[in-house]
């Protein structure tokens, strides 16, 4: 059958991009540089699959973030001409793919009604193993989950992920092991998975072959985005696919900044041994940005010791310089960048003109603060997940211990929350559930019996929900309704109404799932932001994002805001050049996506940093700064500094007297 390759999604790519759609190799691996058009180049290589006969359920999209999923679905289903016939295509994250497999075949995997645990709930598990002091000698239970996650991520020995994570530390390393050990059987008695986990059981049966092909023959092409922020653990799962499927990869070397959670670069630069016959494509002309953008970000790269082969050439051609502001406090910062956004406004820009780039949730916060108080709409990225925010966690765990009844972080959650119920009473009636349980009960009979001195309405909304299993939004609404009274009360000074409406999002998202668990676990393992659900991100915004939530993100105006010695690179990774070099890529990131007008803004005097290392800290923090051999033709530098109203001294003779006189005169009571 002769090609067809008449695609609208492919008469606007360049020679290189359509080499990159149309590929005949089997496997392939696109190093595309920021801006070269990954996305592009994606959508017209599933466009291409499905105009050549490929099933659209036959092809899946592998993405990082749940938006970028939707970003592909969407742009593959295109118009309304192409929309039917693009439907089915599947995009979502690793987690999601993995979760979707495993649960989809629980004959061929195994842990039907096991739930998954996030992040908060792992670490309460750890504190209940590690008793009373919370901790073991040298690490907290949140440290340990992590090392541990780490340790499977990278499938290190527990021993070598604590040799890298804590060099320098006096750790009890033994004492940790054991803890984990302990954990893991809690887990198993609990029946809980935890986030690695999915990956692991999905992997672990991949190695049988036979199970490789069976999973293999579910797709035609398996497309992965951001490979370069793949990491070890999910590499075992791609490695026994390689013989039963054809795989597609695109990623940025330079864009890799997930190498604290285990992501392993260099493995892209391996990739033809990994993946035998692959055919490797570069593409290397940027769309996005202005040359004099690209300049700087090049620059930033070839100053790194470890030689990216890559250099973005910009095909909008000339621009404006990118700007650098310096400023005394966060505060006058922050101030500049929402007048600046006033400014545009006067102009008549849209507010979606703008994206301003923190490193962290917490230094974005000056930032929010001069939007909120200038009325300026914007979305956070990065900021508080839904499914993980306090009040939904209250409203979740009802749904929890009626979907996994063993599953105790939930049942100490919902319990406590009833007025005058603390952890000794909320343990009583979980002990109680249990022996009933083993005593042959069902989960409502055991329910009815453990719960009998609590309030009728608990066992009764329980019951309710499990009615409603399996039309999971009205399962929320009932845990939700349940609850009302409680939360209005738990939450009366903290936001309640706001919190509310969070709720509603919720069982928003619950509809058309099929469980309770798949509810869950799709939203823990694929997040999405509470600020993502507010009102404003239907209107035209200003989005704020943390870097690392910033993939795939471009608009005409970033500010690259807190560029200050002591954050790129920051303190804490100083003396690691694997570390110091993630901070680059992570500096490459904000800088590559810009369009028009990239501003890079810092402080100089007032920093937090410069607080705590004080001023022979600051020494090496300045040596090790990236901007600090910036040459001066590749921005133009603006200083900033803010008048401070000052006040004449007063005149001689005015100090304070020993005291004054603060009593009252009471009138005519004396
Ligand atoms: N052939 C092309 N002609 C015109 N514009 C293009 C072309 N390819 C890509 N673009 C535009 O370039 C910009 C960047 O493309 P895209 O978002 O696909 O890049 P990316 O490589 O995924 O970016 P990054 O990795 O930096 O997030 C988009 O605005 C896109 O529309």
């Amino acid at each position: 059958m002769a090609e067809q390759v008449d695609d609208g999604a492919l008469a606007h790519l360049n020679p290189a991009q359509r080499e990159a759609a149309l590929t005949e190799a089997r496997h392939n691996l696109i190093l595309a540089g920021a801006g070269t058009g990954k996305t592009t180049t994606i959508v017209a290589r599933i466009r291409h699959l499905i105009r050549n006969g490929t099933p659209p359920d036959r092809i899946l999209a592998i993405t990082f973030t749940r938006r970028a999923a939707a970003e592909i679905r969407s742009r593959v289903q295109g118009d309304a001409a192409t929309a039917s016939s693009t439907q089915g295509v599947a995009a979502m994250t690793f987690h999601g793919w993995a979760m979707r497999e495993v649960r989809g075949a629980p004959d061929v995997f195994g842990y039907e009604g096991w739930s998954v645990l996030d992040q908060e709930d792992q670490q309460q598990v750890m504190r209940g193993v590690l008793g009373r002091g919370k901790r073991v000698e040298g690490l907290k239970a949140a440290q340990i989950v992590d090392v541990l996650s780490f340790a499977h991520n990278t499938r290190r020995t527990l021993a070598d992920a604590i040799r890298v994570k804590f060099p320098d530390d006096a750790i009890d390393a033994k004492a940790i092991g054991a803890a984990v050990r302990a954990y893991e059987q809690r887990k198993q008695e609990r029946r809980y998975l935890t986030y690695d986990d999915i990956l692991r059981v999905f992997a672990a049966r991949l190695a049988d072959d036979a199970v490789a092909e069976w999973v293999g023959s579910h797709y035609d092409e398996i497309l992965i985005d951001e490979m370069q922020d793949t990491n070890p653990l999910q590499w075992q799962i791609i490695d026994p696919l390689v013989p039963h499927t054809r795989f597609y990869c695109v990623g940025d070397d330079a864009q890799s900044i997930y190498g604290f959670r285990g992501a392993d670069f260099a493995s892209i630069h391996s990739f033809r041994d990994r993946v035998p016959g692959a055919r490797v494509l570069k593409l290397e002309d940027n769309y996005r940005s202005t040359q004099e953008i690209l300049d700087l970000s090049n620059w930033l790269l070839e100053q790194s010791p470890l030689g990216y082969d890559k250099k973005l050439r910009a095909v909008r051609g000339r621009g404006a310089k990118p700007e650098l502001h310096s400023f005394e406090t966060p505060a006058d910062e922050a101030g500049f960048i929402a007048a600046e956004m006033l400014r545009a406004r006067r102009d008549e820009l849209p507010w979606a003109t703008h994206l301003v780039l923190v490193r962290t949730n917490y230094s974005g916060r000056a930032i929010e603060a001069r939007l909120v108080e200038y009325d300026i709409p914007y979305v956070f990225f990065g900021g508080v997940k839904l499914l993980e925010s306090a009040h939904v966690r209250d409203v979740l765990s009802a749904l929890r211990v009626v979907a996994n009844p063993d599953d105790e972080v939930a049942w100490m959650r919902l319990l406590t929350l009833v007025p005058r119920v603390g952890d000794v009473t909320a343990a009583r009636a979980f002990d109680s559930f249990l022996a009933a349980r083993s005593g042959g009960a069902s989960a409502r009979e055991a329910r009815a019996s453990a719960l009998a001195g609590m309030p009728a309405w608990l066992a009764a909304g329980l019951d309710a929900i499990e009615e409603a299993a399996k039309r999971v939004d009205d399962a929320v609404g009932r845990a939700a309704a349940m609850l009302q009274p409680v939360l209005a009360h738990k939450y009366r000074n903290e936001n309640w109404e706001a919190r509310a409406r969070d709720l509603v999002h919720v069982e928003r998202l619950a509809a058309s799932r099929r469980s309770i668990l798949e509810f869950l676990e799709e939203y823990i393992l694929s997040p999405v932001f509470t600020s993502e659900m507010e009102p404003e991100s239907q209107q035209d915004h200003v989005i704020v994002s943390t870097v690392h939530s910033a993939k795939g993100l471009e608009r005409d105006w970033a500010f690259v805001a807190g560029a200050s010695a002591g954050s790129y690179p920051s303190a804490r990774s100083l003396g690691d050049l694997d570390e110091v070099e993630e901070e680059r890529r992570v500096l490459y990131v904000a800088l590559t996506r810009a369009r028009d007008r990239l501003v890079v803004t810092r402080t100089v005097s007032h920093t937090p940093v410069r607080a705590w290392m004080g001023s022979a800290g600051m020494d090496v923090l300045e040596d090790a700064y990236f901007l600090n051999t910036l040459p001066e033709r590749l921005v133009e530098e603006v200083p900033h500094v803010v008048a401070r109203p000052s006040r004449p001294a007063p005149p001689p003779g005015l100090s304070a007297p020993a005291e004054v006189d603060l009593s009252i005169d009471l009138g005519d009571l004396e």
